[in-house]
């Protein structure tokens, strides 16, 4: 995603169309990024038998008019509980519709949720919300119970249940700490650094997966998986990012790893997406010419 230079509309339906286009773009653009390990990316679908990345964009295409409808119905409204049960409507149609374009694979059933509530979170605030405004504003309608949401047991419950740890819904109700603590700082540290803007991304994905507990790999590859992949990423910025030869070796050992634990970190992944979305909102230029923010 290049920096967004949007105009400054000011009718809702002009914000929703922007707002749907950036977060489809933050989509494609998480999904493109390459060498991920173990995601789809534009090499190869990484630990998944039955992702590939056209799907991966074709899904994200399809999930336009879900991100459009989300923004629209909660522009300049107060986080309460009939707008939570409205986004939580709207945010299981565009699972549904994920599901129709994909032929039944879950591609980014945890994006909807975290791209669904800071899209809604930005038009709450009339689109011109801080980063900490948009975060507190999404973690304010997540914290809300809905009461239409069915009852099933979902895979990442049966993670957070058994392992007692966080997940989605625990994520977005602390403000997204990943993105906000973590991600974001990182994407700038390493572009000011004067990482490209690929390396700089990809240090941004370490900052998450160096202590998200990821529940797609805790299902995967169980605590053991989680642990490895944990000490891995956190490896790759130690050793000064992806943009220096010894980060790009670790990222290459964490690759192998998580290949041959079967594991996938979805969850990681969606919260990257959310990072460009949001760094969107207050994006500010790199300076610096070498590759390397850390020690290196
Ligand atoms: C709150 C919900 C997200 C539901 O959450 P819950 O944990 O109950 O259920 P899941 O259905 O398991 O979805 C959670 C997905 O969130 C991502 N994720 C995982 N860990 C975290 C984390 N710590 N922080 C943030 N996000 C996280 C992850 O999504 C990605 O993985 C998906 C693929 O997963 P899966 O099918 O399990 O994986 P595979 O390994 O590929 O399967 P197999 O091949 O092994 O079969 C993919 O979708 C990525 O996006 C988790 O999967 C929320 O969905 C909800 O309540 N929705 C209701 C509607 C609503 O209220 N919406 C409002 C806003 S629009
Ligand atoms: N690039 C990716 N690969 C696999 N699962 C994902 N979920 C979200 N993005 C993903």
């Amino acid at each position: 995603m290049k920096a967004q230079s949007l105009t400054l509309p000011n009718d809702a339906e002009a914000w929703a169309d922007n707002l749907s286009t950036l977060a489809v773009s933050s989509l494609i653009e998480e999904a493109r990024l390459s060498p991920k390990p173990g995601l789809v990316d534009s090499r190869g679908p990484g630990a998944h038998q039955d992702l590939s990345l056209a799907l991966m964009e074709r899904s994200a295409r399809s999930l336009r008019p879900t991100f459009y409808r989300l923004a629209l119905h909660s522009w300049q409204r107060p986080p309460d509980m009939a707008l939570r049960q409205e986004i939580g409507r709207l945010g299981r149609q565009g699972e549904q519709h994920m599901m129709n374009a994909t032929g039944g694979v879950n591609t980014h059933r945890g994006a909807i949720w975290a791209l669904g509530l800071l899209a809604s979170a930005s038009a709450m605030l009339g689109g011109r919300g801080t980063v900490a405004a948009i975060a507190a504003h999404a973690a304010r309608l997540a914290v809300l119970p809905d009461p239409s949401q069915p009852k099933i047991f979902s895979k990442g419950q049966r993670a957070t249940q058994r392992y007692q740890v966080p997940g989605a819904r625990e994520e977005a109700i602390g403000g997204f700490p990943h993105v906000t603590l973590r991600a974001l700082p990182q994407l700038r540290r390493s572009r000011l650094a004067g990482a490209g803007e690929s390396e700089a991304r990809l240090d941004a994905l370490m900052a998450i997966m160096a202590t998200l507990t990821d529940t797609c790999v805790l299902n995967r590859g169980g605590m053991a998986a989680l642990t490895a992949m944990h000490h891995g990423a956190a490896a790759v910025l130690t050793a000064g990012g992806t943009g220096c030869p010894a980060g790009r070796a670790a990222l290459a050992a964490l690759e192998l790893r998580m290949l041959a634990d079967n594991a996938s970190p979805g969850g990681a992944a969606d919260l990257l997406a959310a990072t460009f979305f949001l760094d969107w909102a207050s994006a500010r230029p790199s300076t610096s010419s070498r590759g390397c923010y850390g020690t290196n």
